[in-house]
């Protein structure tokens, strides 16, 4: 069974829609905005499981890193192959050192490499194009192009989010398979809200995620 997991109930609704309308298996869980939130809710959730979930179908809307030519655009649709803890270590203003103490934790969880190729054919059968790279979890959303070029810098990523390390790391805990689907909300740079297209990224990730349920 394949648990929908997203941050909120605005990027939850527009996927129960089609779930509803098409009557299709699935299980869903809205963890709230946020790393903690995210690992407290969803490791209640999996603990009462029973382990009858065999993947979990993270999705929901990210912002894109603008420092590099050739990034994602607004709502384009991104695949995670990995996720990392962006914002956790030393922070000197100019940039972030993780901790080299093996207790302190990874930065880095890989995601499922098979569900990963599954999701890309099936989304590239139905013609969306998307993205492939590392995604950062953040504590703090970035609201300064200075901030995102340093953490796009810092870890080589595609997109931003406050979610997905933290549900690489509780799936990781729980022996279960990952999988990270996002569309493009804004880009990191000075926060300017009018720019943001929220609503619409939301619909174009329920669709993928979607599309991947209802193929598998
Ligand atoms: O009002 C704002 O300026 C603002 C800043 C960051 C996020 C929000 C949200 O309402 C979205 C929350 C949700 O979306 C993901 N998200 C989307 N874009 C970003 C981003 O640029 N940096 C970090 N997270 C982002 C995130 O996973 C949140 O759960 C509003």
């Amino acid at each position: 069974m394949i648990l929908a997991v997203a941050a909120t109930k605005l990027e939850m609704e527009p996927f129960l829609q089609l779930v509803e309308r098409e009557k299709t298996a699935c299980l869903s869980l809205v963890t709230g905005v946020g790393p903690v939130e995210t690992a407290v809710r969803l490791a209640l959730f999996l603990a009462e499981c029973d382990g009858k979930i065999n993947l979990v179908l993270n999705f929901g809307v990210a912002g894109a890193y603008v420092g590099e030519p050739g990034h994602p655009e607004y709502l384009d649709i991104c695949l995670a192959e990995e996720e990392i803890f962006g914002d956790f270590g030393f922070c000197s203003g100019n940039g972030i050192e993780y901790f080299k103490r093996a207790e302190f934790g990874k930065p880095r969880y890989s995601l499922d490499r098979q569900w990963l190729k599954r999701a890309k054919q099936i989304l590239d059968n139905n013609r969306i194009n998307a993205w492939s790279g590392s995604f950062i979890t953040v504590n703090c959303a970035s609201a300064t192009l200075r901030r995102g070029n340093m953490l796009q810098q810092t870890w080589k990523g595609l997109c931003e989010n406050m979610e997905g390390a933290a549900v690489a790391r509780v799936c990781r805990e729980f022996n279960i398979s990952c999988l990270e689907i996002r569309a493009i909300s804004n880009y990191v740079e000075d926060r300017d809200p009018s720019t943001w297209q929220l609503a619409e990224a939301c619909e174009k990730a329920a669709h993928a995620t979607y599309l991947i349920i209802k193929n598998t």
